[in-house]
């Protein structure tokens, strides 16, 4: 596997940290997955109106941790896990994520599509060989992560679970079905509290859409304190929401247009370099596409919340691999920014940064390859009365807590 560094800059988080970006593309085989490096996640940085301070600590990042030659999840004890889509952009976090949070197991199934069966590849010292998805690939498997879009969800998702492996999928094939339990394990992991490993039962869980994911990484706490009424999203979404070909594709077009040539299009049949659009998903007969839809459907599903008003306005940016969200909050009981501010720095996973003074708040490339999900931007809404709204804006790493580790969380939760 060739890395090959295509920038570093200097970035400065609060008034004190100054640390070294780069910003890369990691080459396996064909594919490539880019990868940006940043803020030491072994502790939760929050930076306050120009104070910078440490608060307890979230898991660290692939790239402090993974040592590449060490089997350091394997155990005799431990389940066999099967990956579907191994080869994808969501896929090779998931191998990431596993190895930074030393997910037990016993073996693991590295599945993809027929063209890339046979292909080897190596994981914590030990050499695999990617198989071919078929009816027969779930044998023996007891969790199975899956990220090979919608369609293989629906065909093979079932069929798993039928033969006795919890299936976690990452697709919207079964977000909506009644039965399915769709979890973010820091807002609603009691809504799965009777799937388990032990029972020797095959069930599905649904991963939300990421978008939805990091939104209610920080809306929830508030929603706790004092019951969103009414949400209002608008959002900047990076190009891993659309695939490791969309990552690349977003590269090349942005050399192809510094040179002068006419850019390459055939992910979103439009210049996406310098540029950006209204989300790539169908719209749908309402005006919202899919993608808005599923902030407001999944919503009220994960908060057991059919009353909440949620709308949203979703944004293709031309931004690597996090997701930004600009949040505003209209509250049933009065909720002042201050109290925000101390709800938000103690909730679990979420780091704030916040400093007026400086002029700096969140950014896609802090979170880049980073669990936490960054909050900034924390202010009464001038618009609203007696302390009834809140601004927030919110940045994370799409493929991390919007897919892999928010799987992973949840397939810990199984043990
Ligand atoms: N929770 C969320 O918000 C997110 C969910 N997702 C979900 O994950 C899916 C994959 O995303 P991403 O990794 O970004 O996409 P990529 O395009 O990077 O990867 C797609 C993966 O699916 C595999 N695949 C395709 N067709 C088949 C097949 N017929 N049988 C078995 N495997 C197949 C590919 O294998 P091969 O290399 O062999 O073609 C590859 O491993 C998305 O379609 C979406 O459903 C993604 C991002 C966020
Ligand atoms: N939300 C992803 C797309 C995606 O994969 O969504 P879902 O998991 O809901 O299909 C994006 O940024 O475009």
């Amino acid at each position: 596997m060739a890395v090959s560094m295509h920038c570093s800059q200097t970035a400065v988080v609060g008034s004190a940290a100054v640390r070294s970006v780069e910003v890369g593309v990691v080459r396996s085989g064909s594919r490539k997955v880019c990868f940006s490096p940043f803020i030491n996640a072994g502790v939760r940085h929050s930076v306050q109106n120009g104070k910078r301070f440490i608060a307890g600590s979230v898991s660290a990042s692939s790239h402090t941790k993974r040592s590449g030659s060490v089997r350091m999840g394997y155990t005799e004890s431990g389940p066999t896990v099967a990956i579907v889509g191994v080869t994808g952009a969501v896929g090779q976090e998931f191998l990431d994520v596993l190895t930074d949070r030393d997910f037990p197991y016993r073996d693991i199934k590295m599945l993809a599509s027929k063209r890339s069966a046979g292909q080897k590849m190596s994981f914590e010292g030990k050499e695999y060989v990617i198989e071919e998805l078929t009816e027969e690939s779930f044998k023996g498997v007891e969790i199975a992560l899956f990220s090979a879009g919608g369609s293989i969800s629906k065909k093979y998702g079932p069929l798993a679970a039928a033969q006795g492996t919890i299936v976690v999928d990452n697709s919207s094939a079964f977000r909506m079905d009644e039965g399915v339990p769709l979890v973010v394990p820091e807002v609603n992991a009691d809504a799965m509290s009777h799937i388990k490993l032990s029972n020797k039962k095959g069930a599905l869980i649904a991963n939300p859409n990421c978008s939805t994911i990091i939104c209610l990484m920080a809306a929830t706490p508030l929603h706790r304190h004092a019951k969103v009424k009414r949400m209002v999203v608008s959002t900047y979404q990076a190009a891993s929401g659309a695939g490791a070909a969309a990552m690349a594709e977003l590269e090349l077009q942005t050399k192809e247009v510094l040179e002068g040539k006419e850019p390459t299009c055939n992910i979103f049949n439009r210049q996406y370099a310098f540029n950006l659009f209204s989300h790539n998903s169908p719209v749908t007969g309402n005006g919202y596409n899919e993608e808005e839809m599923k902030l407001v459907k999944e919503t009220r599903k994960i908060w057991s919340d059919n009353d909440v008003k949620v709308t949203a306005t979703c944004i293709r940016v031309p931004v690597m691999r996090a997701h930004a969200e600009s949040i505003n909050l209209q509250f049933e009981t009065p909720l002042d920014e201050e109290k925000a501010r101390e709800i938000l720095s103690q909730a679990e996973g979420l780091i704030v940064i916040d400093d007026r003074a400086g002029n700096n708040f969140p950014t896609p490339l802090e979170v880049s390859k980073k669990d936490a999900v960054a909050v900034g931007r924390i202010r009464q809404d001038v618009s609203q009365e007696g302390n009834h709204g809140l601004d927030i804006f919110v940045c994370g790493d799409q493929i991390r807590k919007g897919a892999a580790l928010n799987a992973v969380q949840i397939a810990e939760l199984l043990l």
